[in-house]
């Protein structure tokens, strides 16, 4: 694992990844990748989750070209030092922000969404300059297998590698020292992680989960909130990071709430659930055996079916839940939707503020006041008002959580953020020192007063006259800089004209 670690860096310190030309190569590359094996990746995503090409597609390849195409839109810009406001004391430097890569990367995936949760922060990575190790989700292993067969026939092999295994191979990988770790997972291996990176001192981005609410108003359109609900809950077989956890509304809207997405799972998974293409399965038996034990004590208001040997969990809404019961107590991470009345919307801001920060929040209402409401008075890593999951399509907002739910975050121009140092620049000349003899010591009264009027724009008012006169003094200079060649015509054209008139009266 050193030696593997070693070689990255030693080929980031080749410096060939720093260049635009070369990031932008390395994009291209990746693309077509995507493009010509698209057939593999599906196969594999398939293989995991039991999801259909379609879905697959939908749901993971089309994020993931959308995002390299929208960097290569950008990079050129991204890369380009960013000049800043100066101040007195610095008006005739240079003085810029230019973002830099960090180093040595670690990306460690999660299974859910193996591709794109893999892939989507790598182009981030690849991007700022970095080199990366990519650690995919042991428990997607035929997505994990086809990422590390593909990468290295598009990319550089030395700069972005692929390291495979479960628990072991990744607690060995992070003994080791990076210059970022972007983790993806739950939030107890999320504390895992921090801990190791804290050893080295590593900037983290932990991308984890938890219960996303979702607060459904008495003023609606029921069809439409229980379409968009049922959608964005029973996609992947519930097993979405920003899956709306559990339905908070008033006790009177509960029954038609369970009849609506009832009708709605019939519409878009059919009579037999089972044979729909577009229902998936649970990744494995002990998640399976997690998912079921959250029923156990509850009314079930429609589902509850399951299958151990094809891990098939139906479609399930649960009804009347108390808040103390285990499936209030953890991400369900599965197809089973809770629904907890409250009095008001008073309440159901309490029962969000009283537990850990979500990953997402859902509000629906016709009233707009109310959806803000929300907003201001709750926290959340991300929100969409009359819909579910959407605030993750959209590559212009950061996505990630906060408190318990991550920290720090990506997509777009905030992956290129995320994986760079921005570099503040500040460069000098060698002359003009009288200005710079102000900080030297001895210090006084008199230094002060300058440092004063310099930084903090404050006058003293004895000294106002001379403090003008200096100011009016570096206008000036600053005027002469700037106009230094016009200048020197305008002197030169009077000094002609002088001439010639005393020619001219001479000649007369
Ligand atoms: N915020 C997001 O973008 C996002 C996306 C997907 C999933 N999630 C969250 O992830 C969770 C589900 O994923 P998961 O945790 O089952 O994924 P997982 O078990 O696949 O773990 C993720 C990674 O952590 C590694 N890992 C697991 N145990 C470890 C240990 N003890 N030490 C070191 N590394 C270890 C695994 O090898 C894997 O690469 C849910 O809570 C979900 O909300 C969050
Ligand atoms: C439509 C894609 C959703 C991806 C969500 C990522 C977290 O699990």
């Amino acid at each position: 694992m050193e030696r593997e670690v070693q070689r990255v860096r030693q080929a980031f310190l080749s410096g060939r990844s720093r260049s635009l030309r070369f990031r932008l190569q390395q994009l291209e590359a990746l693309r077509r990748m995507v493009q010509e094996r698209e057939k593999d990746i599906l196969a594999a995503i398939a293989a995991d989750l039991c999801k259909s090409e379609f879905n697959a597609y939908s749901q993971e390849v089309i994020t993931v070209l959308g995002e390299i195409d929208f960097m290569l839109e950008n990079l050129p810009e991204w890369v380009t030092a960013k000049p800043v406001k100066k101040n007195l004391l610095t008006m005739l430097d240079e003085a810029y922000i230019q973002p830099q890569p960090l180093g040595v990367v670690l990306i460690i995936g999660a299974w859910n969404y193996p591709f794109v949760l893999t892939i989507q922060p790598l182009i981030g990575a690849i991007a700022a300059g970095n080199a990366v190790i990519i650690k995919p989700s042991e428990l997607s292993e035929n997505t994990a297998k086809i990422v590390a067969k593909l990468l290295p026939q598009y990319l550089d092999q030395d700069l972005y590698i692929v390291i495979n295994g479960g628990v072991e191979e990744t607690t060995e990988l992070l003994k080791q020292r990076f210059d970022h770790v972007f983790y993806t997972g739950n939030t107890a291996v999320g504390k895992i992680v921090m801990e190791a990176a804290a050893k080295h001192l590593t900037p983290v981005t932990l991308e984890l989960g938890g219960k996303s609410p979702c607060y459904i108003d008495k003023d609606c359109d029921l069809d439409i909130v229980c379409r968009r609900i049922t959608w964005g809950k029973y996609m992947n077989c519930g097993q979405t990071c920003i899956a709306p956890d559990y339905i908070l509304c008033e006790a009177s809207l509960q029954s038609q709430i369970v009849w609506k997405i009832k009708e709605t799972v019939k519409e878009f998974y059919g009579e037999n659930i089972k044979e729909s293409p577009d229902y998936e399965r649970i990744i494995n038996l002990r998640h399976f055996k997690r998912i079921l034990s959250l029923l156990e004590g509850q009314k079930i208001a429609f589902g509850g079916e399951t299958d151990e040997a094809t891990r098939y969990i139906a479609p399930t809404v649960l009804t009347d839940v108390d808040p103390k019961t285990k499936v209030m107590q953890e991400e369900i991470f599965g197809p089973i939707l809770p629904i907890v009345p409250v009095k008001n919307v008073d309440e159901a801001i309490d029962f969000i503020n009283e537990r850990e920060k979500p990953l997402a929040l859902y509000v629906f209402s016709h009233n707009h006041k109310l959806i803000k409401r929300m907003i201001d008075e709750t926290s959340s890593g991300g929100v969409t008002g009359n819909d579910v999951i959407m605030h993750f399509t959209l590559n212009s907002l950061p996505f990630g959580g906060v408190g318990s739910s991550g920290m720090g975050a990506y997509h777009g121009k905030h992956s290129f953020n995320t994986f760079s140092h921005q570099r503040p620049c500040l460069l000098k000349s060698l002359k003009r020192e009288g200005a710079n003899k102000l900080r030297y010591p001895p210090n006084s009264q008199s230094k002060v007063d300058w440092g004063k009027f310099f930084l903090l724009k404050r006058f003293n008012k004895e000294k106002y006259g001379l403090l003008l006169l200096t100011f009016l003094g570096i206008v000036a200079a600053v005027l002469v800089k700037k106009y230094q060649a016009v200048l020197r015509r305008k002197a030169l054209l009077i000094f002609l004209v002088v001439h010639r008139l005393r020619w001219s009266s001479k000649q007369r």
